[in-house]
């Protein structure tokens, strides 16, 4: 089996608080991978360590083969980010943000060009490439932060929360969007959103107090928890000691 990423008791502790508690699991190839779980649990911490911006106290991890600690440059370079708090430079137009973004990654003037016009039209961002981003309506910020992360052509791409204060048309329309990434791209989505879950990941994993407490597609969930909808399903993770 090809794993993108695969943890082994990957831990991190700010001070005596162990906030991800021995973490061992692997996403395969091409995998829309949903990271759930209370406020607190310890998703965006794992994410974190996963993208190398803090290091893990204790465990290993791999990103397509690349060690988390010992490869970072590697890693950085198939990974992006769409982190929860859009990273967009909001003085800056639409394609402003986007050549800014492939100009950080080193291509060239007319690769940036090229990228940059391969997004606004990928995006359907065309309309307001000349509008100012702080402009935009939350889920063109959304598009756009999403947009920057996938510049690089990553092979990872890590979305906090993508959908975050979006109404129910703006979630849908970021849902298609996701699902065009799928398979070309393996996809790490951490979310609230329980129907968002259910609507795009192959793959759950729930977590509760820095641990893994469950694994696997929508229907092995409920099956484990013997729950006929999701989100008693998740309720039942996540406040249940043992699952039955
Ligand atoms: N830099 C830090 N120093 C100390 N504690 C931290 C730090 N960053 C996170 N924590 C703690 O680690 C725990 C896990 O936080 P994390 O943000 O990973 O959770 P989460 O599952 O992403 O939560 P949310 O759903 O609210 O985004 C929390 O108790 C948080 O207070």
């Amino acid at each position: 089996m090809d794993y993108a990423i695969s943890m082994n008791h990957l831990t991190k502790k700010y001070n005596e608080k162990t906030v991800v508690d021995e973490v061992s699991f692997s996403i395969k190839k091409g995998e829309l991978f949903g990271l759930l779980g209370v406020n607190g649990a310890g998703k965006t911490t794992l994410i974190k360590m996963l993208c190398c911006l803090i290091s893990p106290t204790n465990g290993q991890a791999s990103i397509l083969g690349y060690d988390i600690k010992k490869n970072q440059e590697q890693v950085k370079e198939i990974i992006a980010v769409s982190p929860q708090e859009t990273a967009i430079a909001p003085n800056l137009t639409v394609r402003e943000n986007l050549e800014l973004m492939a100009g950080i990654h080193g291509y060239t003037k007319k690769e940036v060009k090229e990228k940059t016009a391969n997004m606004i039209a990928n995006f359907s961002l065309r309309p307001y490439e000349n509008q100012k981003s702080k402009k935009l309506s939350g889920g063109w910020q959304r598009k756009l932060s999403i947009a920057l992360a996938l510049i690089s052509e990553p092979e990872i791409l890590f979305l906090d929360e993508p959908t975050l204060g979006l109404d129910i048309l703006g979630r849908r329309e970021l849902w298609a969007l996701i699902e065009k990434l799928k398979e070309k791209t393996t996809i790490v989505l951490t979310t609230h959103y329980l129907e968002e879950a259910e609507a795009l990941c192959d793959r759950i994993c729930v977590m509760r107090d820095g641990q893994v407490k469950a694994i696997g597609t929508v229907e092995e969930l409920m099956f484990m928890t013997n729950t006929e909808n999701f989100e008693d399903t998740f309720v039942k993770i996540v406040t249940k000691e043992e699952l039955v």
